[in-house]
C-alpha cells in the first residue's frame, strides 16, 4: 500500500475545487488528495474522461494523478476523517431571499462544511478555506469547528483562489500569487507553514504571501472588484468612443503603454460575466453599507450598475439599428459562454441580451462550441425565469434553437451578435455566411473579435463596442 506523508480532503468538486486539487496532486505525489461533493453526478464524471467543466489541459492534469494520489469520492464523512487538512470549496452564491438578498453572500454551504467537519472528525484538522467568502467569514467556521465536544483542536485558515477560468490550469501551475491567512498564534503559524510546505512542492517561495485571516478574506474580494472595475471602466469608455468616433482599442492601448496602467483588464465588451465578479463586488457592497460606510458602498456599485448599462447598451443598439423591431426574426448569436475557453455560463452577458430580445419577439439561433442546449435552458431560467411555462403559447424551441455550427446559426438570420470571443469566430467564412442571410445583414460584435473592414466590405452592416460608427451605410 501507497505510504503518503499527509492527506488532503477538499469538500467541492466544481470549478475551483476540481481543477486546484488536481494541480496539488500532480506536484504533490507525496499527498494524499482526494476531492468530495454531495453531487454523485459530478463525482463520477470526474472519475471519467469526460470531466464535468471543460478547462484546457484539465483532463491531462487529472489523468497523470487520478489513481496515484487523486481520488473523487462521495464518502464525504470517511475522507475527512483520513485528513490532515480539509478545503472547503464550495459554492457561495449571493443570497436571493432574506436580509441582505441580492448582495450579500450566502456562506450556507460553508457553515454545512463546518459543521460536517466538526460532526465526523476524531482528530485534529487544518481547515483551510478556499471559496470566497465575506470578510470574517473563518471567525464563524472557527466557532461552528470548535463547538464540537470531543475536544479537537481546529485551525483555520483562508487561503483565496485567484484562478480565471479558461486559464485555471496555467493560473495554478503558474500562480502570480499564493495567499495564505491565518491566526497570528503558535499553532495558526503552524497551520500557515503546513500549508505553504503544499504549495511550496511547485510554487515559489516568494510567491507565498501569508497575511491575517481578515486581509487574506478581504483581499480575495478586492482583488475582483478591481478587476470588475477596470472592465466597467473601459467599457463606459467604450460607449464615449461610439459617441464620438473613438476606438476604444486605441484609447486601450494607448493606456496599456503606461506602466502605472498596465495593458490587462482593458477589453472592451459586452459586460463581463462569470459566477465571481458580480457576486463579489455586491458583497463587498453589502459588507461596506453593513458598516454604515455608504458612500465606499455606492462607489462599488457603480461598477456593477455600469456592467448593467453596457449589456442593455449593446441590446438597445441592435434594435434601433434594426429599424427598431426584431419581432419575428431570427438572430443568430454566436457564444454563451461567459468567456472564451470554457462551458460555463454563469451570470453570461450573452443571457441577457438574449432576453431582452426574446421579450421583443426574436427567434434565437445560438451557437457555442461548449454550452449544450440543456445547460442553456437551464440558465435561462435560473437567470431569467424564461422557460416553457413563461412563454405562453410557445416551447422554448419556437423561440430558441441550438445549433450544431456557426453557419447553420446564420443561415436564414438577420443579424448576428457575437457574445463570447471564441478564436474560431475570427476565422468564419463570412463571405458564406453573408449570402445566406437576409439583408441587410447586420453583425453586433460584443467581444471586438470581427474584423469590421473585410466585413463592412462583404456587404454586411457591423457595430462593434466602442468603434466608430459606419455612417449611412445604405444611402
Ligand atoms: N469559478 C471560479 O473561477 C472561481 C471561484 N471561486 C470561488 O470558489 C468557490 C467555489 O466556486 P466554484 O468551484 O465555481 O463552484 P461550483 O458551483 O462549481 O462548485 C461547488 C461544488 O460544491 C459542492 N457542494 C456544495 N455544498 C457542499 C457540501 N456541503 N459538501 C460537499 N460539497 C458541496 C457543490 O455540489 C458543487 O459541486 C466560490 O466561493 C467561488 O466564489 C474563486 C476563484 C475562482
Ligand atoms: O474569483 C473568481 O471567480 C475569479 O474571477 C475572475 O476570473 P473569471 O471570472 O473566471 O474570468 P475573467 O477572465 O476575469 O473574466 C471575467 C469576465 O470579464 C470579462 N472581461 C475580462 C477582461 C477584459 O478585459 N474585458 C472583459 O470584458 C470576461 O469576458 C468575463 O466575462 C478573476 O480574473 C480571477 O482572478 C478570479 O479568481
Amino acid at each position: 500500500m501507497t505510504q503518503y506523508k499527509y492527506h488532503i480532503c477538499c469538500m467541492g468538486a466544481g470549478y475551483v475545487g476540481g481543477p486546484t486539487m488536481a494541480v496539488i496532486a500532480s506536484n504533490c505525489p507525496d499527498i494524499r488528495v482526494c476531492v468530495v461533493d454531495l453531487s454523485k453526478r459530478m463525482i463520477d464524471a470526474w472519475n471519467t474522461d469526460e470531466l464535468p467543466i471543460y478547462e484546457p489541459g484539465l483532463l491531462e492534469v487529472v489523468k497523470s494523478a487520478r489513481g496515484r494520489n487523486l481520488f473523487f469520492s462521495t464518502d464525504i464523512d470517511a475522507e475527512i476523517q483520513k485528513a490532515d487538512m480539509v478545503f472547503i470549496s464550495v459554492n457561495t452564491p449571493t443570497k436571493t431571499t432574506g436580509i441582505g438578498a441580492g448582495r450579500a453572500a450566502n456562506i450556507k454551504n460553508c457553515e454545512l462544511c463546518a459543521r460536517k467537519i466538526a460532526e465526523v472528525a476524531t482528530g485534529p484538522k487544518v481547515v483551510v478555506e478556499k471559496s470566497t467568502v465575506p470578510v470574517r467569514t473563518a471567525d464563524a467556521v472557527r466557532r461552528v469547528l470548535m463547538a464540537n465536544d470531543k475536544g479537537i483542536d481546529f485551525q483555520v485558515l483562508s487561503n483565496p483562489e485567484f484562478l480565471a477560468e479558461g486559464t485555471a490550469i496555467a493560473d495554478l501551475q503558474k500562480p502570480g500569487r499564493v495567499l495564505i491567512g491565518g491566526m497570528q498564534t503558535d499553532k495558526g503559524k503552524a497551520a500557515i507553514q503546513q500549508l505553504v510546505d503544499v504549495y511550496a512542492h511547485w510554487v515559489p517561495t516568494e510567491r507565498i504571501l501569508t497575511t491575517s485571516l481578515w486581509s487574506s478574506e478581504l483581499s480575495k474580494l478586492v482583488a475582483n472588484a478591481f478587476l470588475a472595475q477596470r472592465v466597467s471602466s473601459i467599457n463606459s469608455i467604450s460607449a464615449l468612443c461610439e459617441a464620438t468616433d473613438a476606438d476604444v482599442h486605441e484609447v486601450s492601448r494607448a493606456l496599456s503603454f503606461d506602466d502605472r496602467i498596465g495593458p490587462k483588464f482593458l477589453t472592451a465588451s459586452v459586460g463581463f460575466g462569470g459566477s465571481c465578479f458580480q457576486k463579489d463586488v455586491l458583497n463587498l457592497v453589502y459588507i461596506c453599507e453593513s458598516l454604515g460606510l455608504q458612500e465606499v458602498a455606492d462607489y462599488w456599485y457603480q461598477v456593477i450598475a455600469l456592467n448593467d448599462y453596457q449589456k442593455q447598451r449593446f441590446t438597445r443598439n441592435m434594435l434601433q439599428r434594426m429599424f427598431n423591431t426584431v419581432t419575428g426574426k431570427k438572430i443568430a448569436l454566436l457564444g454563451f459562454a461567459f468567456k472564451k475557453d470554457t462551458g460555463d455560463t454563469r451570470e453570461t452577458p450573452a443571457v441577457f441580451v438574449a432576453k431582452a430580445l426574446l421579450d421583443e419577439g426574436a427567434k434565437l439561433r445560438v451557437f457555442d462550441p461548449q454550452v449544450s442546449r440543456e445547460q442553456m435552458l437551464e440558465e435561462f431560467d435560473y437567470t431569467c425565469g424564461v422557460n416553457e411555462t413563461t412563454l405562453p403559447g410557445l416551447t422554448t424551441s419556437d423561440m430558441i434553437l441550438t445549433m450544431e455550427d456557426a453557419y447553420t446559426a446564420c443561415e436564414g438570420a438577420h443579424a448576428i451578435a457575437v457574445l463570447t470571443e471564441w478564436d474560431a469566430f475570427k476565422t468564419l467564412d463570412y463571405k458564406r455566411i453573408y449570402a445566406s442571410m437576409a439583408k441587410p445583414a447586420f453583425v453586433f460584435d460584443g467581444r471586438n473579435v470581427v474584423d469590421i473592414a473585410a466585413l463592412r466590405q462583404i456587404g454586411f452592416e457591423v457595430y462593434s463596442i466602442g468603434k466608430p460608427i459606419q455612417k449611412n451605410q445604405f444611402i
